[in-house]
């Protein structure tokens, strides 16, 4: 559905993209991961045809982007697009007449669209009277209204409470099940975790890694990691390196890297005569790949300051 090849822009002396490839299948829910700055703003408005790049290919679904490849993509951008004293069906009219709707066709899908978001019952509630998750929900609506095979959806749920979350999760997944192709950026790796199908680790204007969360999950050299908290970090740390475990610090948590699946008792009795207050162990998660993909080799220090 959509092949990024060789994308490069820079603004000034800054490059912002370099290099960019990118691959979505269609029907895919493809999550594009990236500190702020890694240029994920910039890829899309590339997409969208609202910015050239300095060299590169963009091609959607077959074609080159361009003006005719705008209608068949649909965005809701990071900023809500609304007119907040407009209602609901007023802002989705504005935009359907933008993508050229005709009037049957624009009642219809007005109606439809509002109803996908759950928001056919405040069609005529003007847009600053909504919560704020209604609000989010009615801002990819309007990304929908015009029926684009390629959504995108920038960073859908940022500051949203956890039902709102969980509406637009549901919403996210019921466009695929439709077979709309999904472009997702978000901050939130569970979310990343939670809906897509591949995901693509941005830094720097490069892709680092893309896969399934299987295949991301093979660039770490461990099955399993284990979470250990003590007052005595440093004792741990020597210990467990004996054992050939690989120390490993997210955030707050001091964890390992196991050489082969253990058990749990054998992996507490490695710890013998060390005071340990709880011991857990966890599948790799998007959060540790993410972490050991972007973070330079001085940031993946093991003990703290
Ligand atoms: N119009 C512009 N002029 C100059 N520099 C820009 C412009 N737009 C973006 N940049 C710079 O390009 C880099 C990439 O920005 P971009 O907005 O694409 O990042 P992003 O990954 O979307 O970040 P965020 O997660 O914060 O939205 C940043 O360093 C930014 O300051």
């Amino acid at each position: 559905m959509l092949k990024i090849e060789n994308l490069n822009k820079s603004y000034k002396l800054r490059k912002v993209l370099q290099n960019l490839n990118l691959h979505i299948n269609s029907g895919e829910i493809y999550g594009l991961l990236g500190a702020n700055g890694a240029g994920k703003t910039t890829t899309i408005n590339i997409i969208c045809n609202l910015l050239k790049p300095d060299s590169g290919n963009v091609i959607i679904n077959h074609q080159p982007v361009s003006q005719a490849t705008k209608k068949i993509i649909g965005i809701a951008p990071q900023e809500n697009l609304l007119y907040k004293t407009l209602t609901c069906e007023e802002n989705l009219k504005f935009f359907a007449d933008i993508y050229g709707l005709d009037r049957k066709t624009r009642q219809k899908q007005i109606k439809e669209t509002l109803a996908a978001v759950n928001l056919l019952d405040r069609a005529k509630s003007p847009v600053e009277t909504l919560s704020g998750g209604m609000q989010r929900r009615l801002n990819i609506a309007v990304a929908l209204v015009h029926q684009p095979k390629l959504v995108i959806l920038d960073e859908p749920t940022t500051g949203l409470d956890i039902e709102s979350r969980y509406e637009i999760w549901e919403l996210i997944r019921q466009l695929k099940n439709q077979g709309v192709t999904i472009l997702l950026t978000t901050h939130l790796l569970d979310e990343a975790e939670r809906l897509c199908q591949r995901i693509g680790i941005l830094k720097d204007g490069q892709i680092l890694a893309e896969g399934s969360l299987t295949q991301l999950r093979a660039l770490i050299p461990t099955s399993e990691i284990v979470v250990v908290q003590t007052p005595e970090e440093e004792l741990a740390i020597a210990r467990a390196e004996e054992y050939g475990f690989t120390p490993r610090r997210y955030g707050d948590e001091l964890t390992f890297w196991l050489p082969e699946p253990l058990e749990l008792k054998e992996i507490i009795s490695r710890f013998e005569g060390i005071p340990i207050n709880a011991i857990a162990r966890q599948p790799v998660r998007l959060e540790h790949i993410y972490i050991e993909l972007t973070s330079s080799p001085a940031n993946q220090r093991t003990r703290p300051n």
